[in-house]
């Protein structure tokens, strides 16, 4: 788990904190790098899991390209270093002024949601004398069993074009002057433990790609996103996502011509478990009933157990579970005035008092860059180890 100097760094510091362990990072993204080069497929990192800026640099620094899903994102992930031609923007509601932000750092590629938004590129990009490069994100309608808040490629979400609006993109694609068709994207939800939906996923992007070559169109890439999930429970035991059964699923059961590069936009994959809230135990009330932890964290730092009732496992790191303690179930809650504001509830963890150190593991993806200042929260300082 933790060393005793990483311990010892945590216990000089101000609760709560994020902490980034840019070993495990690096770790992790060196195995990614691996599995994906073996079938020559390049990754993007989703930055919306995490925009912190050394961890951006890391993934940067190990060649990934960047997923961005705001004007924002985009000139962050060019100022960091990402290179523009490897530099993609997708997003349901892009603004006017993002596109036109994306066009003049030259972004390598924007994924198209609607009709309407490939003729609102094209018009931007004529009002700017150029040629926007553009992959439409297709919704194939196809179940990721996940979370239903994080399910995306279903006809009943708001992502991606249906496929009932091809023609109608087909149509547009070749009469406009400003667009070229750059490929084909898709991302159907975020946390997928079920390696099988990939597969599922490969058989519809076949399909809908054969319908695009038989109307004449050459796709250079095909883009299916990112979506790998993480072992919440066992951020020990699984510390790195199993990269190479993932890519390979794509090699097995994607077609692709020669020449046609494999696109994939990982983040949770990439940083979830590199990331770990740091608080402390305020108070501990104990009830006839329950007995609750009230920690200095709450849900402004960490929203996705009060979102999506997501698990994070949680420790005690002042005390030696093994030597000292006795086991009790706790609700583990923040100080903010929500009812949603619960890490878990009937919690196993050794017993607790107050000044304690508790992690909640797994936080590096969707954490931080979720948090808000509900309550007028302090905004937190990283702490990080090599
Ligand atoms: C279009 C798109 N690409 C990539 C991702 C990254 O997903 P994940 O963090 O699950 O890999 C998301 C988020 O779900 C997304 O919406
Ligand atoms: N924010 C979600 C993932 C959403 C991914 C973006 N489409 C989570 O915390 O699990």
């Amino acid at each position: 788990m933790f060393s005793k100097e990483t311990l010892a760094g945590f216990n000089t510091r101000k609760t709560p904190f994020y902490y980034y362990d840019l070993k495990l990072l690096k770790e992790t993204l060196s195995a990614c790098k691996d599995a994906a080069n073996e079938y020559g497929f390049q990754v993007h990192y989703a930055m919306k899991a995490n925009f912190n800026e050394r961890v951006l640099k890391c993934i940067q620094g190990f060649g990934f390209g960047a997923d961005c899903v705001s004007g924002n994102e985009v000139k962050k992930a060019v100022e960091v270093g990402f290179p523009s031609n490897q530099v993609v923007f997708a997003g349901v509601g892009k603004s006017d002024d993002e596109i036109i932000t994306a066009l003049e750092l030259n972004i390598y590629c924007f994924n198209v949601e609607s009709v309407q938004e490939l003729e609102i590129i094209n018009d931007l990009a004529a009002g700017v004398g150029k040629r926007a490069r553009v992959a439409l994100r297709i919704n194939p309608n196809v179940d990721a069993y996940t979370h239903h808040n994080i399910t995306t490629g279903l006809e009943e979400n708001k992502f991606g074009i249906n496929q009932w609006e091809l023609p109608a993109c087909a149509e547009y694609l070749n009469r406009a002057q400003n667009i070229w068709l750059e490929g084909i994207h898709f991302h159907i939800g975020s946390q997928i433990t079920n390696l099988t939906v990939f597969k599922s996923l490969c058989v519809r992007v076949n399909e809908i790609k054969l319908w695009f070559e038989e109307r004449g169109f050459n796709l250079k890439i095909l883009n299916v996103g990112g979506g790998l999930g993480v072992d919440y429970y066992h951020p020990d035991e699984n510390k790195i996502a199993d990269f190479k059964a993932y890519f390979e699923i794509f090699n097995q059961f994607l077609d692709r011509k020669p020449g046609q590069e494999v696109h994939f936009e990982l983040g949770r994959a990439l940083v979830a478990h590199c990331g770990t809230l740091i608080s402390r135990v305020l108070y501990v009330k104990n009830g006839i009933k329950k007995h609750f932890l009230v920690l200095d964290a709450g849900m402004t730092e960490l929203m996705r157990p009060a979102l999506y009732q997501a698990y994070h496992k949680m420790e005690n790191l002042s005390r030696n579970v093994e030597l000292e303690q006795s086991i009790m179930k706790y609700d583990i809650v923040g100080p903010i005035c929500e009812s949603t504001d619960c890490f878990g509830k009937e919690v196993e963890i050794g017993t607790s008092f107050r000044g304690d150190l508790i992690a909640i593991r797994t936080a590096g993806a969707y954490g931080d860059v979720m948090s808000s200042r509900y309550n007028l929260r302090e905004q937190l300082e990283p702490y990080y180890t090599e």
